[in-house]
């Protein structure tokens, strides 16, 4: 059973082809890793996955149920607004709720324990500007598990994490896979590509012929 199939799948810039004509499934209640030189196109693919980028050629077939969630190398919280981190994560229920609607007692639950999740709940009221970079990476990996999506799309999400916190991570993935998520994300951590269940490997915009690999996963 597939979350997602695309099929022989064009997508691009105005002057550049990213993706030329990829075909591959994501298995459903599973972790695929992107993995791929610089410019080999994985966010680019993330981006068509979410629904946030155009294709122009192929088909996607969606079976996921919900709006995917996804975070993104390059986040997009301007530094001068005098947001909290508890701000941030609650930005994760506005799909369900609205953006100008007061969060209703299952909202405030469903966020603490996403802050909880990634170990920033004592980081709720500090402003977000003055968070390190892993723990900004933290607070939205908890907006995007805020949105209670069936599928997660995370560019990197290993960037600026120390070791620890990446072990944290990839327990994480293993537990939302084992509730029944699918998880695709792009990385170029050998470790973090090696725990997944499957590999994707795409070079100038292809998958690599003979490369994509599908492995025991990680702690199953
Ligand atoms: N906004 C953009 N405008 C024009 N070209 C772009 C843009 N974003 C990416 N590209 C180009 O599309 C191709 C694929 O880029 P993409 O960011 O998907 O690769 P990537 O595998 O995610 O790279 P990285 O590992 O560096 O994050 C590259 O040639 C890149 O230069």
């Amino acid at each position: 059973m597939y979350a997602l199939t695309v099929t022989d799948m064009y997508a691009g810039y105005r002057r550049r082809l990213a993706l030329q004509g990829i075909t591959a499934s994501f298995p459903t209640g599973a972790i695929t890793a992107l993995v791929g030189h610089n410019g080999s196109g994985k966010s680019t693919l993330l981006n068509v996955l979410a629904g946030v980028h155009p294709t122009t050629g192929g088909t996607i077939e969606r079976r996921h149920r919900r709006r995917p969630a996804l975070v993104l190398q390059r986040h997009s919280v301007p530094d001068s607004l005098p947001l909290t981190t508890g701000h941030v994560v609650a930005m994760g229920r506005w799909e369900q709720r609205g953006m100008w609607r007061r969060l209703t007692t299952l909202d405030r639950r469903i966020i603490g324990e996403c802050m909880e999740r990634l170990a920033i709940s004592h980081l709720a009221d500090r402003r977000f500007d003055g968070l390190s970079g892993g723990q900004r990476q933290r607070a939205f990996l908890a907006q995007a598990l805020a949105q209670q999506s069936d599928l997660l799309l995370l560019d990197e999400p290993e960037t600026g994490l120390d070791a620890q916190t990446r072990t944290s991570l990839t327990d994480l993935l293993d537990e939302l896979r084992d509730d029944g998520l699918t998880i695709v994300h792009a990385t170029h951590d050998p470790a973090m590509a090696e725990l997944a269940d499957h590999r994707i490997h795409l070079t100038n915009g292809l998958i690599t012929p003979g490369a994509t690999s599908t492995g025991d996963g990680s702690r199953r």
